[in-house]
């Protein structure tokens, strides 16, 4: 028999063997609804998980599909892991076949990935309905393929599909599994929740009796259909359990698997686990994003660690602490995991959540109670109104310098605008606006066409302004969100309009209510250009 660790010794940069971060984004959670990734996607995001520091990177199944058996080539011949260790995934050998003689065990070896899981049914059920075979032959096929890749030099984890429902049905046998495969040589039995309905309470049980009983090293893997796959995960940490399978962002079958970030953020800062290599850990807000950035799925927001809103404060109450000590309503230092603390204005701000969010722009605010005073009030009847700051920025810093300054700060003055939309006898539309402002002392008439009347404004308002400010040129408008606030007064209604826009160097975004969709998307962009011209840096209009 080959060693395993001597044929393929881990990279230089792997953290101790004796707890493995395995992750399984590219197997399971390609089996996400939704997720269709190509084999460049796979080697890219073989990258990200590699310069994040994980254990082991599951790449997929070698021989099931064409696209997974180029993965594992192309992974060897392209990617020099610092980290991680490639793991290809399969079955053991079929029923009443000998192993040597199984296709799907040659394309294992033939992947040449050092590491190997097999997957092995645990529950009698299963093997009875699914398999449909004997309990004793499933064994066989345990102990032929884990000995069998272990002589050809791999190292083998088992996972042991459906175990815990297995367990509840005949713990003697699910027990009789573990035992076969860690006697075949398997370094790791992975116990699997596959159906996803255990709480942690049954995890902690069976995994500390299982690891009583049979001695065997155990793993956990957890699918998350009761919304419990990280706890579930955690809590086999806490009954013995030393090698978790997660994925990245939660990805896999049905509603997802565990969750690589949560899990190894909790390992690292709840439990002091060193499971990732020096100061990976700040890296993992950048990870999590550059891989759904990957799969093509926008990021969670409110996803735990790596959110956008993870650490994003909107109560007064809360706003009022933070400002005294921002631990009294955070349970980490964001900038561990990579994230930022955020300040949200809103209707339920206070003076606090004012003088931060000032803070965060470059204002001073802690000595005028009266200015914040005011700046507080004005935001909550603006909110009233349908306005809305948590997701305006730079309409809110708007109004906070015109507070601070005592007039608002303006590059033009409207005279006035019109929007005209013409229907057509063939169907078409024609779109026109004009302009009427002042800017610099002068007088500014601008009329454009677009593809819908606020474009034909839009355009109409940058043609007129562009020669005065050509700073206007680089912003462009990244995207335009409309909501009706009163649905039951139809189309009498008032609106919301969300705009998003750019330079090149950052966005911004900006917010305008009015009973009108058109007039609420002309404050939007008011307050668009205005913004993008303070940034440019360019000197307001005295
Ligand atoms: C819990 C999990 O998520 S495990 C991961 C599951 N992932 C996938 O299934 C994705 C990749 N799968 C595939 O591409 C295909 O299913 C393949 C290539 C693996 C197999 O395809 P096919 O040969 O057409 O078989 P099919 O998918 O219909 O059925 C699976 C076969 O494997 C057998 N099987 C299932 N589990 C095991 C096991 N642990 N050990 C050995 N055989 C098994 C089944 O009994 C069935 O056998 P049969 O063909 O004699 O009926
Ligand atoms: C192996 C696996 O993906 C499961 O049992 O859920």
């Amino acid at each position: 028999m080959t060693d395993a660790h001597t044929a393929h010794p881990s990279p230089t940069g792997a953290v101790s063997d004796d707890f493995h971060v395995f992750d399984t984004t590219l197997r399971d959670g390609a089996q996400r609804e939704g997720i269709n990734l190509t084999v460049a996607d796979k080697l890219t995001i073989a990258r990200h998980l590699d310069d994040f520091g994980v254990g082991f990177i599951e790449g997929g199944w070698p021989g099931a599909n064409p696209r997974d058996t180029e993965f594992f080539q192309r992974a060897r011949a392209e990617i020099e892991f610092r980290h991680a260790q490639l793991v290809a995934f399969g079955a053991t050998r079929k029923a009443g076949v000998r192993v040597e003689d199984d296709p799907q065990v040659a394309a294992l070896l033939e992947s040449g990935a050092p590491v190997i899981t097999l997957v092995a049914k645990s529950h009698l059920g299963h093997v009875e309905l699914a398999l449909r075979t004997t309990p004793e032959e499933n064994l066989a096929m345990v102990r032929d393929t884990v000995a069998y890749l272990r002589d050809q030099g791999r190292r083998v984890f088992l996972d042991c599909e459906h175990f815990f429902d297995g367990y509840a049905l005949d713990p003697g046998y699910a027990k009789q599994v573990v035992r076969t495969a860690s006697e075949a040589g398997a370094d790791v039995v992975v116990l699997c929740d596959t159906n996803g309905g255990m709480l942690p309470a049954q995890i902690t049980a069976v995994v500390r009796t299982v690891l009583a009983d049979t001695g065997a090293r155990l793993g956990i893997h957890a699918q998350d259909d009761t919304g419990c796959a990280v706890a579930n995960t955690l809590a086999a940490v806490d009954a013995g359990a030393t090698h978790v399978q997660c994925t990245a962002n939660g990805y896999g079958e049905r509603v997802g698997n565990s969750n690589l970030f949560p899990v190894a953020a909790a390992l690292e800062l709840k439990y002091g686990r060193r499971v990732l290599p020096e100061g990976k850990l700040a890296e993992t807000t950048r990870i999590s994003h550059a891989i759904a950035e990957v799969v093509n799925l926008t990021p969670s927001t409110h996803q735990p660690y790596v959110g956008v809103s993870a650490f994003a404060h909107k109560a007064g109450l809360h706003a009022s602490a933070i400002k005294v000590d921002p631990d009294l309503y955070q349970h980490i230092d964001p900038a561990l995991v990579g994230n930022t603390m955020r300040m949200l204005v809103s209707d339920m701000a206070g003076r606090a959540s004012i003088e931060l969010k000032g803070k965060e722009l470059g204002f001073d605010l802690g000595g005028d109670r009266e200015l914040v005073g005011r700046v507080v009030a004005r935001v909550k009847e603006r909110e009233l109104a349908g306005y809305t700051y948590e997701a305006a920025d730079a309409s809110f810093e708007l109004l906070l310098r015109e507070e601070v300054q005592g007039k608002p700060l303006r590059y033009f003055d409207v005279e006035s605008w019109r929007a005209i939309v013409e229907d057509r006898p063939d169907g078409t539309h024609a779109n026109e606006a004009t302009v009427k402002l002042w800017a610099k002392g002068e007088r500014i008439v601008s009329t454009a066409e677009g593809n819908g009347p606020v474009n034909a404004l839009d355009r109409a308002l940058r043609v007129g302004l562009e020669r005065i400010y050509p700073q206007l040129a680089t912003m462009e408008l990244v995207d335009y969100k409309v909501r009706i606030l009163e649905g039951a007064l139809g189309t009498g209604s008032i609106t919301r309009v969300l705009v998003s826009t750019g330079d090149g160097r950052g966005e911004w975004s900006t917010v305008g209510v009015a009973e009108n969709v058109i007039a609420a998307s002309w404050q939007a962009l008011d307050d668009a250009y205005a913004y993008g011209l303070l940034r440019a840096g360019v000197e307001p209009q005295a």
